[in-house]
């Protein structure tokens, strides 16, 4: 993991400038070269292969001819200024854009060497393998047990209700919530905290056992208490899953992912170990970003 700043701490403690240590010569790229990324945008073995992937608003083109490995269970940061188009490219990993009607995707998007756009492929299904949490945490107006019990029960993963309970609790184990909740499983969701919410949220995606866990600024609703408990979990969660964190706080991405991707107008301009995009940018672009300069 990063060696920048690995505690815990609240964001209003620390201005996102004074803990990014710039290197003294400035990066060599300038331009953007649409299609290329600086840095390290592929790996070995790769949990999704994305090739020359382009997203259209009707006209108007969001994300700009982007290619990119995820590797397993890597946790892979997107940061960028606003509009630049991390939550879109994000949403394309499970086609949640398929939701939106003027939307359309181009290019190769491939998880573990299958099409994720294929017209045959089952969109349940690759949502449950590749599950989502939102910036607002959505708990179901249903107990905790039941938010939690919903995806298994549609995916038919437990056939009796010992089966269910063992996955709920599991579940709710890795989300670092059962001892808060343990007691009161049948009270409703929308009366935990915003932070108990969200980790609700994690243990509901878990619950059908995904491969991937998109996050998308899960903690911009949050307090700096209930964000360093998203942080830890996310630590916990990436020995068993992919997870990419869209996030404004560089901070953030700084302490729990292991390769950061920098965002700029709809290009992928800079992919590095974490702590090399935040050390020394290859691209003055993201050294601007990471250092203040806009965004
Ligand atoms: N549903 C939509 N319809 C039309 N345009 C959209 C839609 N969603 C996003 N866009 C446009 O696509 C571009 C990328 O937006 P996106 O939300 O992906 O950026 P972002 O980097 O996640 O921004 P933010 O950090 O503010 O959440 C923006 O120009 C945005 O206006």
């Amino acid at each position: 993991m990063n060696t920048l700043n690995t505690t815990v701490t609240s964001e209003a403690e620390q201005p996102e400038e004074s803990t990014i240590p710039v290197q003294e010569e400035r990066p060599a790229e300038t331009k953007i070269d649409e299609g290329k990324t600086v840095g390290q945008p592929f790996s070995e073995d790769p949990k999704f292969k994305l090739r020359n992937v382009e997203v259209f608003y009707g006209q108007d083109r969001a994300i700009k001819n982007i290619s990119l490995d995820i590797g397993r269970n890597e946790v892979i940061a997107f940061i960028g200024p606003s509009g630049c188009g991390k939550s879109t490219f994000l949403r394309c990993l499970n086609r949640m854009n398929d939701s939106i009607d003027i939307c359309r995707v181009k290019g190769s998007l491939q998880l573990d060497d299958h099409d994720i756009y294929d017209p045959k492929r089952d969109v349940v299904e690759l949502r449950a393998r590749v599950g989502m949490v939102f910036q607002k945490p959505n708990p179901f107006p249903k107990s905790i047990y039941d938010n939690v019990a919903y995806g298994p029960r549609i995916h038919g993963l437990a056939n009796r209700k010992s089966d269910l309970d063992e996955i709920v609790e599991n579940s709710l184990r890795k989300a670092g919530l059962w001892d808060e909740v343990k007691d009161r499983l049948d009270a409703t969701a929308t009366g935990m905290s915003g932070g108990q919410q969200q980790r609700l949220c994690i243990a509901r995606a878990i619950a059908v056992s995904p491969e991937v866990v998109l996050m998308d600024e899960p903690c911009s609703a949050l307090d700096p208490i209930a964000t360093a408990k998203i942080e830890e979990l996310i630590a916990e969660l990436s020995e068993s899953y992919t997870i990419v964190i869209v996030t404004h706080s560089m901070q953030q991405a700084a302490r729990v992912s292991h390769r950061t991707a920098y965002f700029h107008l709809g290009h992928l301009v800079e992919v590095n170990e974490t702590n090399k995009v935040f050390t020394s940018p290859k691209h003055q672009l993201t050294e601007s970003y990471i250092t203040g300069r806009f965004g």
